[in-house]
């Protein structure tokens, strides 16, 4: 495959990004009856996974990691019931966008190297779905909700029993959707080590106009079903024993972090580490119990909780971690793990590195870059083809730091 051709022609096709995913998806509705109903009503996120998930395979062509991200990919599409004859109409409505998009970059051989790198991709997605298949996986697991939980205005924690047993690892995260906003998915992470009765737990922020988040925080309660998409994402342990770690979470960023904790206080308690619980308010700080009863099982981690004073201004939490974190030492010894609002990662990891940390010893999910830690140029189309997954809330839809929020 001519790696360098097929990056010449994406480079041409991605400065008309938006002109080439609306007609991809004319295309493919058009020539597919019946293919429209698959997809969600906004089909704004869509457009950005596409093209996220065409980004990351061009920028790695040559990292041996790519079949397996693919492969990951095609288990993940089971749960959009991704037939080898929908991979195929992709694929000719891919070809055809980008030869509209292309204009003359788009020869005999380009045609031919984009013809053989899809037929690759498409090989080892649905490669990825048969292995699954194989190995018993459902395409997603039926949850009830067994509990619903409300914390302040806009914050729940739902207990769910998925129907077949999901095996996860502490710190991953799940799709997760519902009948009342169809075909959408949301990632969310397991707020737990796998649990002998088998329920999981999610903790979900509202998010305003959100429709998933508001969904799942207002109107789902006991009894309804979910649906869970098979667990991924790499914020799981990785400190090797007796080595020492932090752990820095904001909001609902407690739950991964929370699931980290479980499983070090059940396999190493004399675990010496330091976690930093952060909320907007006090009415936000949910964890604090939780947090309090894990550190009887673990009296070696040193526990921090920040929230703005009252009445101070919002972002006044982020300043007192900051603060609290340049007072500690030592941290080229510590592996660290982060979790919270994108930007409140960018900003703690960018500090981190800062103080000394190890960048490869800071471990955080792939969220996407935004606001004024942002180093991609901002173009309309590298803020198209920005977000990475997974897909996270959109923080846009947040009231923008430093504005006063309604609580
Ligand atoms: N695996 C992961 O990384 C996970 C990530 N998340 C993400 O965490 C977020 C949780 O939302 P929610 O619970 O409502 O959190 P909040 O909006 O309540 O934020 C929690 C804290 O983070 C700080 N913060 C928020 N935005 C920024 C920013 N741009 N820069 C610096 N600090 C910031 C706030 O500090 P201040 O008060 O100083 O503004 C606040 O105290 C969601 O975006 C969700 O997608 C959730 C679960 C897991």
């Amino acid at each position: 495959m001519d790696h360098q051709l097929l990056r010449s022609t994406f480079a041409v096709v991605e400065r008309r990004a938006e002109h080439a995913v609306t007609f991809f998806y004319s295309h493919l509705f058009w020539h597919n009856p019946g293919v429209r109903e698959l997809f969600p009503e906004d089909m704004l996120p869509q457009r950005d996974r596409l093209l996220a998930a065409l980004t990351h395979v061009v920028t790695h062509l040559e990292d041996p990691g790519l079949a397996a991200y693919l492969g990951q990919l095609g288990r993940d599409h089971r749960k959009f019931l991704a037939s080898p004859a929908l991979y195929a109409a992709v694929g000719q409505s891919l070809l055809a966008a980008f030869a509209h998009a292309a204009g003359a970059a788009w020869t005999i051989e380009a045609e031919k190297a984009w013809t053989e790198a899809y037929g690759h991709v498409a090989e080892l997605m649905l490669a990825g779905a048969d292995a699954a298949a194989g190995a018993g996986e459902p395409a997603w697991w039926d949850a009830d909700v067994v509990r619903h939980e409300r914390y302040g205005d806009d914050l729940a924690v739902l207990t769910l029993r998925p129907r077949q047993p999901l095996l996860h690892l502490p710190g991953q995260y799940v799709g997760v959707s519902s009948l009342r906003v169809p075909r959408v998915w949301r990632t969310y992470s397991l707020a737990d080590a796998p649990r002998p009765d088998g329920t999981v737990e999610l903790h979900v922020s509202r998010i305003a106009g959100g429709a998933m988040s508001t969904a799942l925080v207002e109107e789902t309660g006991p009894g309804e079903v979910l649906r869970l998409s098979a667990p991924g994402g790499g914020l799981v342990a990785r400190t090797p024993p007796g080595g020492l770690r932090t752990y820095i979470c904001a909001g609902t960023g407690w739950a991964p972090v929370r699931a980290l904790l479980a499983e070090a206080a059940a396999a190493e308690p004399d675990l010496e580490g330091r976690l930093f619980v952060v909320a907007r308010s006090k009415e936000y700080l949910y964890a604090r119990e939780d947090a309090e009863r894990l550190k009887e099982r673990l009296p070696g981690l040193n526990v921090t909780y920040i929230t703005a004073a009252p009445r101070q201004r919002k972002d006044q939490a982020t300043e007192r971690l900051l603060r609290a974190l340049r007072a500690c030492v030592r941290w080229s010894a510590h592996d660290v793990y982060l979790a919270g609002p994108p930007g409140f990662v960018a900003e703690v990891a960018e500090v981190l590195e800062e103080l000394g940390t190890d960048p490869e010893r800071i471990h955080h999910d792939t969220l996407p870059s935004v606001g004024r830690f942002t180093t991609r140029p901002n173009t309309a189309a590298e803020r198209l083809l920005g977000p990475p997954t997974p897909l996270w809330h959109d923080p846009e839809a947040r009231a923008p730091r430093g504005a006063s929020r309604s609580f």
